[in-house]
């Protein structure tokens, strides 16, 4: 007997971003800058893949602003934040003017020529070198060719869509 197919999915949307919430995670500020101009954007679903090559993925709404930016270019860096940057990542995360969410903060670049945030706790600075599209997102396989890190800075955390400081212990 023939299957029936039904494009309601069984979790909804919203039941699914609830459950999400649960998860904490890392913020980040994801910048790019080349022929299709200069970008960022706040983004918290970024994981490590591999580190032979030394591989981070990155997912990218395809509907953002900046993702033009991000497919001509080919490269980004990943800046994950500090506790202190908390409204910096509300101005990338959306709507605000690009030229504004820079201004917000200090930048310096490494190799690729994207955006380093000077006092970030770790910047990732990558060359993009596979895409996958799932549903709304695009994402985005990137390979480290430089490394910046501050060993001393607090993380900083979204979870229960707050923003949480996430401190170092302190040596004993
Ligand atoms: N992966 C993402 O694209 C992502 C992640 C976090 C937040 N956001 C965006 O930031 C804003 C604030 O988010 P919030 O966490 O305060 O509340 P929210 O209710 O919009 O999201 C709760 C959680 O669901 C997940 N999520 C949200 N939108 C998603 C999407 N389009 N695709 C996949 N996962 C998604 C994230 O894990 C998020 O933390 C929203 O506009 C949201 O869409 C997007
Ligand atoms: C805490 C938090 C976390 C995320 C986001 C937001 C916030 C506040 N946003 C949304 C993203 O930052 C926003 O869509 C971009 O800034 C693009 O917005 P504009 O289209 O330029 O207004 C986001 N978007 C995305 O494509 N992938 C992600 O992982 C995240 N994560």
């Amino acid at each position: 007997m023939a299957e029936t197919l039904t494009a309601t999915p069984a979790v909804e949307k919203q039941a699914f971003r609830d459950a999400m919430a649960h998860l904490g995670s890392a913020v980040n500020i994801i910048t790019t800058d080349g022929p299709g101009g200069r970008a960022g954007f706040t983004a918290s679903a970024v994981c490590s893949v591999t580190d032979s090559p030394p591989t981070l993925l990155v997912c990218l709404n395809r509907s953002a602003s900046v993702y033009p930016a991000f497919t001509e270019n080919q490269v980004l860096c990943v800046n994950t934040l500090a506790d202190c940057h908390e409204s910096l990542s509300n101005l990338f995360g959306g709507k605000t003017p690009m030229e504004q969410r820079f201004e917000a903060a200090e930048w310096s670049s490494l190799s690729t020529g994207s955006p380093i945030l000077t006092d970030a706790l770790v910047s990732f600075d990558c060359k993009i070198t596979q895409v996958t599209r799932v549903g709304t997102h695009d994402i985005l396989f990137c390979e480290a060719v430089a490394i910046t890190r501050n060993d001393e800075r607090h993380g900083l955390v979204y979870f229960d869509r707050r923003y949480h400081p996430l401190m170092r212990q302190s040596a004993c």
